[in-house]
């Protein structure tokens, strides 16, 4: 440790161990230069920034406290868990977060044994907790803490209450810290909400009970029970029964967050307490500590790289618009012309887009929370009364409410539009995040219309098409991040459901495209052809329905036939070689592959590296024609193949 480090105590601290040796008095600065680390490593990674800000003290306090890895620390989402991460042994590497090869951005068992839990999707902590306390209870040689921290907008979600609600029942020794800031990504809502304000806005009540707390122990003997019941009251009183306590918690709080002199002591009780399930609700700040953050309206949620002096990120303008703002802005330009467009999100109202449609039309954006299942019934429910529904959820969070897609929606055949953001490889977020599931869970299902852009200009087509579907579901899928700067249209035209579309004629070569691989393919078709191998590229547009005459000419016409998507396998190309094995078309030695996304979680990169890792490049595509012609590629060809990539 240099004598001039600016964190000479964090310079001590390779684990919790090393925490644990330092006196408590110590612990106020640790976490000044804990935060400071932390917001110096965000500063050159970029990430999530302002959630681990507001749980610094909390992070410290918990592991001078636990006998952590022994007793079981789950942070649920696991995006507050940097300060976390640089306490357990990862200082070293904290400025890899997020990075190809580097540290996860969440927790992850397989990272340390301080993650016991990975995370990322949230409100899960609570869930797996009760089960690490089962387990406890259930060996002869356990006696382990088990805590889970979870935010107030991971609180909005029902499973956290399908947790609560059996660890209250079951009575199991189990430490919730309940980590207010009163933010999920925007602002919190919801009833929840409005009831956590309420318990931290009456100040009085910690005051109030804490007299009643010292005049219990002043009371003569056997007054316990009244003091008990005086408390009670007094917790009634001013809160009219904690949720939480309903529920089967005992509710401790709400109690500062950030002020280690209350933290340390109520943690301490409450480590010792040996009873059932307790809920202590912290009150923090997100943000906390870094001005630019505290600020900032979203906190530095999630930033690009910045300079910790300003806050100034560093993120370059796109040069193309977004496919999330082509996707809002395509549906306010319906909505304007149909006041049945209702559009509703799960706590992602930037993320989505959705933001600027509930600039323009307040009534008629919904935010449900995080809370997916409710998001989508909800959608089926404004669908049987003739709204029109675009449920605008993330591929990857779509996967939290598959029944009520299947049982709500499709069954029923009510016109729920998705519009599923992040389809594909996202990149820094890594496999939590990945959006690679949705068209195999989504075209197999009967009456689904399944749709995929290939750039900004189809998206907008393909949101002026899902409005017209008023018979069924349907689904739009879009990438993470910026288009491949088309012309885009003054208006969205419908288009012809289950019709794909050829850009590029030739005879030799047939590459069929669904989703935003499309210049790839163009690409790969260029050096193809430079081979002699004349190359037809088409854009499928449909996954379901299936453009049957498009497939069936592409076969006949063609020596090769490769599908490509940014999907994983039982998806767009699965459904190809199924119309064709049913068509008998399969039995004419055709030659077909299909290009999908590896059957592997695939760690956070770059995603135009990670799909060229995963041969789904212009390169690959190249590879993949020659393998099926049974042509060696000699260097020249492979070197060939790699020039003029698109895009
Ligand atoms: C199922 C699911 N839906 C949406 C998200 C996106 N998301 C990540 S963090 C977050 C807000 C979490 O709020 P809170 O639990 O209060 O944590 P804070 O960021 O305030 O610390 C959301 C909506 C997610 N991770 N999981
Ligand atoms: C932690 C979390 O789940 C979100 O913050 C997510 O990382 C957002 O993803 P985008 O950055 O793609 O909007
Ligand atoms: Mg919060």
């Amino acid at each position: 440790m240099s004598s001039d480090s600016k964190t000479p105590l964090l310079d001590q601290i390779i684990t919790p161990d090393d925490l644990r040796a330092l006196d408590e008095s110590q612990l106020q600065q640790v976490a000044e230069e804990l935060r400071a680390e932390t917001i110096d490593a965000v500063s050159v990674t970029g990430g999530h920034l302002g959630a681990g800000l507001g749980v610094v003290e909390l992070t410290v306090a918990l592991h001078y406290l636990f006998d952590t890895p022994a007793d079981r620390l789950i942070w649920d989402v696991g995006h507050q868990a940097y300060p976390h991460k640089i306490l357990t042994g990862r200082r070293d590497r904290i400025r890899t977060l997020r990075q190809p090869g580097g540290l996860s951005g969440f927790t992850k068992r397989a990272e340390s044994e301080y993650d016991p839990f990975g995370a990322a999707h949230s409100s899960t902590s609570i869930s797996a907790g009760l089960g690490m306390a089962v387990a406890r209870d259930l060996s002869e040689d356990k006696d382990n803490n088990v805590i889970a921290v979870i935010g107030d907008g991971a609180l909005s979600a029902g499973m956290a209450y399908e947790a609560m609600n059996n660890a209250g029942a079951m009575d199991k020794r189990l430490i919730v810290i309940l980590n207010d800031n009163d933010m999920s990504i925007a602002p919190p809502v919801g009833a929840i909400s409005h009831y956590l304000a309420r318990l931290t806005s009456s100040g009085t009540y910690l005051y109030l009970r804490d007299i009643v707390k010292q005049l219990a122990k002043r009371l003569p003997k056997g007054w316990e029970r009244r003091a008990a019941r005086a408390e009670e009251y007094t917790r009634n009183f001013w809160t009219g029964g904690t949720l939480f306590e309903e529920l089967g918690f005992y509710y401790v709080g709400p109690i500062d967050g950030h002020n280690l002199e209350h933290l340390v002591p109520v943690l301490r009780n409450v480590r010792d307490a040996e009873q059932g399930p307790i809920l202590v609700h912290c009150v923090t700040q997100k943000g906390k500590g870094y001005e630019p953050a505290e600020n900032s309206a979203d906190k530095y949620h999630g930033v690009s790289k910045f300079d910790v002096i300003t806050g100034a990120m560093s993120k370059p303008k796109p040069n193309a618009p977004s496919y999330t703002k082509v996707f809002a802005n395509s549906l306010i330009d319906e909505a304007r012309r149909d006041d049945k467009i209702v559009a509703i999100t799960a706590a992602m109202p930037s993320g989505t887009g959705l933001d600027l449609f509930g600039e323009e039309f307040p009534e008629r954006t919904f935010d449900v929370g995080i809370a997916e299942q409710h998001g989508v019934t909800f959608a089926a429910g404004l669908a049987t009364e003739g709204y029109r529904p675009f449920a605008a959820i993330y591929s990857t969070f779509l996967q939290r409410a598959y029944d009520q897609v299947v049982h709500d929606v499709a069954i029923q055949q009510l016109p729920v539009r998705f519009a599923i953001d992040r389809a594909g490889f996202v990149g820094a977020d890594g496999p939590t995040h990945a959006g690679s599931f949705d068209v195999t869970y989504l075209s197999c299902l009967p009456g689904f219309v399944v749709m995929a852009a290939a750039d900004e200009a189809e998206l907008r087509h393909m949101v002026a098409t899902a409005v017209q579907i008023d018979d069924r579901p349907s689904a739009l899928r879009y990438p993470r991040g910026e288009g491949v700067g088309v012309e885009m249209p003054e208006r969205g035209e419908p288009l012809d459901i289950g019709r794909g579309r050829v850009v590029r004629e030739g005879n030799s070569v047939a590459l069929l495209s669904f989703g935003a691989r499309l210049q790839e393919c163009l690409s790969a078709a260029d050096q193809l052809s430079r081979h002699g191998l004349s190359t037809t590229v088409a854009d499928a547009r449909f996954a379901k329905p299936l453009d049957h005459d498009l497939i069936r000419r592409l076969v006949r016409e063609h020596e090769v036939v490769v599908t490509i998507e940014e999907a994983s396998v039982g998806g767009f190309g699965s459904h190809v070689l199924h119309f064709l094995a049913q068509d008998g078309l399969l039995d004419q030695g055709l030659k077909i592959r299909t290009l999908v996304l590896p059957d592997e979680f695939v760690d956070q990169g770059k995603p135009e590296q990670m799909y060229a890792d995963h041969g789904l490049d212009a390169r690959g595509i190249v590879r993949t024609v020659f393998s099926a012609l049974g042509r060696e590629m000699t260097p020249e060809d492979v070197g060939a193949a790699g020039q003029g990539d698109a895009g």
